[in-house]
């Protein structure tokens, strides 16, 4: 038995920052997404019931025991919705250059989620394999779906009711994503590590608790309402808001570099001179910016003349999960 599925990474435009349990990956506050159109991860599982283990492929090499180890313990939870023994070669190829600036993490879990269970036959609904998806990488259960995604936060201490819901289809709402890329000159600190330390220690998390939760509305208004200079507002504002959270941790950490403030500036400028475009940036020094697509070659141009900008990927919203023949 074997089924490959596609999935496409995602970008968070009101942030998941920081968990209410480690082991459910559910988190403190609810987010919103957009799913991008490129930059994906495409897995095919083969399912293997003459051996006991799993093996795992990226890009064509088969990975260490460590990594193996982290698939195996996401396939033990489908393993134990089937209740039966089996063994998984899985076979993910990353269309996610991690260069451009984007964590394969969030394409990856939600591509096997779906091809895994494909395989096996287990039919979710895609609540469930979004729930199954978070158990991966929390942020992997919003590529499940695509266009605009909020993954409710959920109350529930097992977790069912902490997945993705989609909020407008791609097709409905066209926006220019520009992963820009900038020199990165120390290694970050991941963000599972960054969001803990940041839980247990800041003095500012209880203050990002308050606010997430009406920029979650603001955002969520402005995108039915399709106005995109409220969107942008308050998406910048809440990244800010992340950000500033990880400066009073124990021992703080800040993840911009002089080349994040030189696109913070250039964007602000952008304005200045009445061109809509607005950052986000996640757990590194790399910036995203939104701005509509009849400014993106513009946008794309004065932020590649940057010195300190490797390059620009221009993006735009894409589909949630898709399954290929095998
Ligand atoms: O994407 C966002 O909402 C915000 C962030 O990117 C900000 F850095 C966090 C993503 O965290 P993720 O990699 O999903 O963590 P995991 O659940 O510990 O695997």
């Amino acid at each position: 038995m074997k089924a490959t599925a596609k999935a496409n990474t995602n970008i968070a435009l009101i942030k998941y920052w920081g968990k209410r349990d480690e082991q459910l990956f559910l988190p403190m506050n609810s987010n919103l997404s957009i799913t991008l159109d490129r930059f994906s991860t495409t897995t095919t599982v083969h399912i293997h019931t003459d051996r006991k283990e799993d093996i795992f492929l990226l890009n064509g090499q088969e990975e260490g025991e460590e990594e193996t180890r982290k698939i195996s313990r996401f396939l033990d939870i489908i393993r134990m919705q089937t209740g039966e023994q089996w063994a998984a070669t899985v076979d993910s190829i990353n269309h996610v250059p991690t260069a451009a600036g984007f964590a394969s993490s969030a394409s990856g879990y939600a591509a096997l989620a779906a091809a895994a269970t494909k395989a096996v036959g287990l039919e979710l609904s895609d609540p469930q394999l979004s729930v199954l998806a978070r158990q991966g990488s929390g942020s992997a259960c919003r590529s499940i779906y695509g266009g605009f995604v909020e993954w409710k936060k959920g109350e529930r201490k097992d977790g069912l009711d902490s997945h993705a819901v989609p909020i407008l289809a791609q097709k409905e709402w066209d926006l220019s994503i520009l992963s820009v890329l900038v020199e990165s000159k120390r290694k970050k600190v991941l963000s599972r590590e960054g969001m803990k330390r940041t839980v247990e220690t800041s003095p500012f998390y209880t203050g990002w608790l308050e606010a997430v939760k009406k920029d979650m509305q603001l955002a969520k208004d402005a995108i039915f309402r399709r106005d995109f200079e409220k969107l942008g507002m308050v998406l910048e504002s809440n990244a800010m808001k992340m950000h500033a959270t990880t400066l009073g941790a124990n021992p703080p950490f800040m993840y911009w570099q002089s080349a994040t403030f030189d696109v913070m500036e250039q964007v602000q400028e952008l304005r200045m001179q009445g061109i809509l475009a607005y950052f986000t940036i996640d757990a590194g020094p790399n910036v995203k910016v939104l701005c509509e697509p009849h400014n993106e070659e513009k946008v794309s141009k004065i932020l590649k003349a940057l010195p300190t900008v490797q390059d620009v990927f221009i993006c735009h919203p894409g589909n949630g999960v898709t399954y290929l023949p095998t």
